[in-house]
């Protein structure tokens, strides 16, 4: 078990995840681990049929999160260095739950229990609560040719799967803190205020 803090950012598709892992890592001085975006052979052709390639990209992401804790454990958590991820490993559940069939879905399952159960969970979690219009907008602005592709109830489904998820690891975790940001009214990109306020807490937190 992991006693440095793990702080992991969470949230849907573009919350902004990345940016303020990013600017936490930097405030803290705490290594940030991200996950593979441009480099995922699966994300473009996942977006244009979802059903034919949803199996391909959720092992991908899987086994490249595995990966990446692993290491992660080694080289910090167990030396006692905190860390920050822009991802949390149930990340993978709660897509799956959405792209899988039944069937794909149960073999998944068991394979995301085989390799995750013993890799080291965040202590933390910044959840960036947002609304359909704030991510639309998001995404819309980052650009990514093939998001354009990803449909507005996709998006809704994962809004609401996002809010019982992170209750329900709150619920399985009473060691587990975790503090919701509100996407939609706190601007930590344009906003100093709101960032020096998100990172003052994070501290407190932490401490
Ligand atoms: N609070 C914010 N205010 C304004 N723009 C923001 C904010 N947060 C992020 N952005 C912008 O929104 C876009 C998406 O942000 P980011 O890539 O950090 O999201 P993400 O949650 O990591 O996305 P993904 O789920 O795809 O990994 C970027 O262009 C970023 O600059
Ligand atoms: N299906 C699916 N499963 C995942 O575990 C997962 N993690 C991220 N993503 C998508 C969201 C962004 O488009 C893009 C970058 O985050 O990748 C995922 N898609």
């Amino acid at each position: 078990m992991n006693t440095a803090p793990f702080i992991a950012v969470e949230g849907p598709i573009g919350a902004g995840k990345t940016t303020l892992a990013t600017m936490l890592s930097q405030e803290l001085g705490f290594p940030m681990i991200s996950e593979i975006v441009e480099d995922n052979p699966y994300l473009d052709k996942f977006y244009d049929n979802i059903e034919e390639w949803s199996f391909q990209l959720e092992m991908f992401f899987l086994c490249h999160r595995y990966k990446q804790l692993e290491d992660t454990s080694h080289h910090f958590l167990n030396e006692g260095q905190p860390v920050i991820a822009d991802y949390h490993i149930y990340k993978n559940v709660i897509f799956a739950e959405r792209t899988l069939s039944e069937q794909q879905l149960n073999k998944y399952r068991k394979i995301f229990h085989l390799l995750t159960d013993d890799l080291p969970k965040p202590n933390f979690i910044i959840y960036i609560k947002a609304s359909l219009p704030t991510l639309l907008h998001r995404i819309e602005k980052r650009g990514r040719p093939f998001e354009k592709k990803i449909e507005t109830s996709y998006l809704e489904q994962l809004i609401a799967d996002y809010d019982i998820a992170i209750k329900q690891l709150q619920e399985a975790d009473p060691d587990l803190t975790v503090l919701t940001i509100d996407g939609d009214s706190e601007d930590f990109v344009l906003n100093k205020s709101d960032f020096e306020r998100i990172a003052a807490h994070v501290k407190e937190l932490i401490k």
